[in-house]
């Protein structure tokens, strides 16, 4: 397939670049005037439409780019798209001033969905996930993790995780599985945390490992959730196991979880609306990418993360929907990227960066997605006609995707 005639192609960073921090999110490498060539999965060239050889120029399978842009797929690094329902009911109970807090503990939040999925079967769950993975890729997402943690039970941690691993097998785009079991306390263990510890590690563990069929460990580490000392002892047990945490850190707190997090070597720290200078300065002496989540933030009325002391401090920050029932009842990345630069005050360079390479690495997958380099995989979608790259997140509420393109072929759903 040749894409002709584009007026930008956006996200050439050279294909060794696997993360991007501090200073280098602004950059943003364009080609204007430009014509790439997949074949089969893959993306095999690309150059200026002024210099294109004749032997291209002359393909068959052609799509005209004029006046549109091709970014590559947005890779969306923290989601919990398997659960049973929607939780609206929780969505009057903000409006009249509720907070997070007050509903999980009023019998709303995650029990509440723990409750649900319990009683869900395994075929519905990959249905509804279903549904909701493929809006998300027609809103331009090629890549995706997806967390247990509203199961809760051995029983429905693991039926959540088959539905993960049903979606990897199924549909065209990469896919992380992530064991967040450590999400909440289960009501019958409120008084019995050390209970729960110990059904996550001794029972829970080995056998999705024996199954393998997690990537990721989580912790939901939380004033009212789980503690810095029982965040360390599951991820150390997980790390028995060969799962490398990806954890929910400060969402509501400066609470610890982010120096837990990196002293447990954390691909990444996820949330972050919560952070002070010692947070900050742990970032940035590691290696751990910081996941902001702009849309919990502004669907909960809580912080928006500061991603301009974040990123001013080396760190690489990547951007996430976070889609789940209760905080974010939604996968749109395209929002995502408008809030990014709204609300974190990120550039719009920095806000796709986020979206795309930072987001790739937050699924160690940055060598195959998140940006367009010859020989990375042809995930990747074109707009329609904008007058710049700016555009895109100035527009919110909008999708500017016209064609979503997955492993070289078009996808409609
Ligand atoms: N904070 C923890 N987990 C989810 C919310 C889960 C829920 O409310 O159902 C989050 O990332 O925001
Ligand atoms: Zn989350």
């Amino acid at each position: 397939m040749l894409i002709t005639n584009i007026k930008g192609l956006v996200g050439l960073h050279p294909k060794d670049k696997l993360v991007l921090r501090g200073g280098e999110m602004k950059n943003l490498p364009v080609l204007e005037n430009a014509w790439l060539l997949l074949e089969d999965d893959l993306i095999k060239d690309f150059g200026k439409m002024s210099e294109i050889p004749s032997h291209i120029a002359n393909l068959n399978t052609q799509i005209s780019g004029t006046g549109k842009y091709v970014f590559p797929s947005w890779c969306d690094s923290h989601t919990h798209i398997v659960f049973a329902a929607s939780r609206e009911e929780e969505f009057a109970m903000k409006i009249q001033g509720k907070t997070y807090e007050e509903i999980a503990a009023a019998g709303g939040g995650i029990l509440n969905s723990a409750g649900k999925m319990q009683r869900a079967t395994e075929e519905e769950l990959y249905e509804s996930a279903s549904i909701r993975l493929k809006q998300m890729i027609l809103k331009g997402t090629g890549a995706v993790e997806i967390k247990s943690g509203y199961g809760l039970t051995l029983e429905s941690e693991i039926k959540m995780l088959r539905v993960i691993k049903r979606l990897k097998a199924d549909f065209p785009i990469s896919i992380k599985a992530t064991f967040l079991a450590a999400h909440a306390f289960p009501t019958e263990y409120k008084s019995n945390q050390k209970g729960y510890i110990d059904l996550i590690i001794n029972e829970m563990l080995p056998k999705i490992a024996a199954e393998n069929l997690a990537d990721y460990i989580d912790v939901f580490c939380e004033k009212g959730f789980f503690s810095v000392e029982q965040t360390d002892e599951v991820l150390k047990a997980g790390a028995k196991f060969g799962l490398k945490p990806k954890i929910h850190a400060n969402q509501l707190s400066v609470s610890g979880a982010v120096e837990v997090g990196i002293k447990n070597n954390a691909i990444s720290v996820d949330h972050l609306e919560e952070t002070n200078q010692e947070t900050i300065l742990a970032l940035k002496n590691s290696q751990t990418i910081a996941t902001l989540l702009p849309s919990c933030s502004f669907y909960l009325g809580i912080s928006f993360a500061d991603a301009k002391s974040i990123i001013a401090a080396n760190v690489a920050v990547a951007l996430a929907t976070d889609y789940n029932p209760g905080s974010t009842p939604s996968g749109n990345m395209n929002f995502v990227v408008s809030l990014g630069c709204i609300k974190l005050k990120m550039l719009p360079e920095q806000a796709i960066n986020a979206a795309t390479l930072n987001g790739a690495a937050a699924m160690e997958i940055s060598k195959e997605l998140g940006s367009i380099a010859v020989g990375k995989k042809a995930n990747l979608f074109i707009t329609k006609p904008m007058p710049s790259i700016a555009y895109l997140p100035y527009s919110f509420g909008e999708t500017q995707i016209e064609t979503v393109i997955l492993n070289g072929k078009i996808y409609n759903g």
